[in-house]
């Protein structure tokens, strides 16, 4: 293993493990593995890049830093010359964490200052420039995700939200130094190490930005960021010699197919509407769900009575209800009922016989793909940015797990079409 990557979340790590996958127009990318926690034994000797799934982003600080401590345990041991520490490109997070303590211990356990911390991923629009992060034309913070059910992000300066969970002060490359190239960024963030700054903020605008820092990264043992960070990285190992460009083929799952979702975000929304609109699709209430009239029976009975039609099951809600729900029973205690009642949904889909299953939402894809004893998912075609087939040989079965912010309207038929190894749009 070449590359090790540490996710905080299960699309996430989908994410960065597509963008590894796909690499270098070309050349080719890595083959990559992309893993539902920590696994037990060794890794298949073919994998180049292994990406461990943790669902430590909306965890207490200590707990995601352990978890991702016993990553990098694992990954090193695999010989990983290169650790990337994978966060959202919306940089979720709250104040105390868990990006600045997770990537701090990181740092810290591998003995490194000067760690890049970049959240850009122009494709999807999220761009870092003068320090602050934007979706379009949009600051962070006014972009929707001030709304987010967990992670609330209320600052788009994310060298200030940083320095929030951080123990260090931390540094900033500005974009004028980025596009000067690679020997700029990293004479930069060398003097950002010397300054004792432990992470350093890199603007980019652009994929080229995103390559360039990658290239200035090379010999770096620690990276941080969304996955735009990764865009150079393949191409690295590749250039040295040390990778083929080869990728993990995919033929197509048959079977029947199973729809969740559980992102409150806008484009999930509009992807549950336009979805409704040609299949059937049932809402599943927060008061139906906390007060027990609806249990995973109902949604399974829903699936299984609709096979065959693309069914959908979603709890995805406008913020003034998720605020109402919140306010009456808790943040935590919705988001543990539901997550726990699509985990339990799943699992019982997929012991009958379900095996292509789309998911919509982080934290959600996250509690569904631990239901599921899948072990190491090979990453097939890329479906949309940033979401690709991911496919598991110890349960035939394939999955798309969608964050709540990607894909196009009608994203729900195009994942099942690519599952199903039709029509998947980029290679
Ligand atoms: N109607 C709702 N009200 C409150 N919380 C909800 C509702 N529907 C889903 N949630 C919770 O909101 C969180 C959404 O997070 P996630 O699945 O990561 O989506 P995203 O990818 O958009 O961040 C989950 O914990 C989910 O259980
Ligand atoms: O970086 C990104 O935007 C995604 O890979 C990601 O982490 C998405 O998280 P969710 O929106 O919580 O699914």
């Amino acid at each position: 293993m070449l590359i090790g990557v540490i996710a905080d979340d299960f699309t996430g790590a989908s994410d960065i493990a597509n963008t590894l996958a796909k690499g270098v127009p070309g050349q080719g990318g890595l083959v990559a593995m992309q893993y539902m926690g920590v696994p037990e034994g060794a890794a298949g000797p073919e994998v180049e890049a292994g990406v461990i799934s943790l669902k430590s982003r909306s965890v207490p600080a200590d707990d995601a830093v352990a978890s991702s401590l016993a990553a990098l345990h694992w990954l090193k041991a695999q010989g990983c010359r290169q650790i990337v520490f994978k966060y959202c490109s919306t940089f979720d997070s709250m104040p105390a964490g868990n990006i600045g303590p997770v990537a701090e211990a990181l740092a810290d356990a591998l003995d490194v200052k000067g760690v890049v911390a970049c959240p850009a991923f122009p494709v999807m629009r999220r761009t870092v420039y003068q320090g602050h992060l934007f979706v379009g034309d949009k600051l962070l913070n006014e972009s929707g995700m001030q709304n987010h059910p967990l992670t609330p992000m209320t600052d788009a300066d994310v060298r200030r939200w940083l320095r929030l969970q951080t123990e260090s002060d931390v540094g900033h490359v500005p974009a004028p130094v980025v596009g000067e190239g690679a020997e700029a960024i990293d004479a930069a963030i060398r003097a950002c190490a010397d300054r004792g700054e432990t992470l350093v903020i890199v603007d980019a605008v652009t994929d080229e930005d995103l390559v360039r820092i990658g290239q200035a990264c090379a010999d770096a043992p620690l990276l941080t960021g969304g996955s735009g960070i990764a865009l150079g990285l393949a191409g690295n190992f590749i250039a040295k010699g040390l990778a083929t460009g080869d990728r993990n083929r995919f033929e197509g799952v048959a079977g029947t197919e199973a729809i969740l979702a559980g992102s409150c975000s806008g484009r999930t929304r509009s992807q549950v509407d336009t979805h409704a609109r040609k299949h059937p699709t049932m809402a599943v209430a927060v008061e139906d769900v906390m007060d027990g009239r609806t249990s995973s029976d109902d949604l399974v009975a829903f699936i299984e009575a609709n096979h065959g039609e693309a069914p959908l099951v979603y709890s995805s809600a406008a913020p003034e209800d998720v605020t109402a729900a919140q306010t009456r029973y808790g943040a935590e205690a919705v988001s543990d009922r539901l997550e726990g009642l699509f985990a339990e949904t799943v699992k019982r889909l997929v012991d009958g016989s379900v095996s292509r299953v789309v998911v919509a939402g982080g934290e959600t894809s996250g509690a569904v793909a631990q239901a599921l004893d899948l072990g190491g998912l090979k990453i097939g075609p890329e479906i949309s940015p940033g979401v690709p087939v991911l496919f598991s040989d110890k349960r035939g079965v394939a999955l798309a797990l969608k964050s709540g912010n990607f894909g196009g309207e009608d994203f729900f038929d195009q994942a099942l079409d690519a599952l199903a190894g039709e029509g998947a749009v980029h290679e």
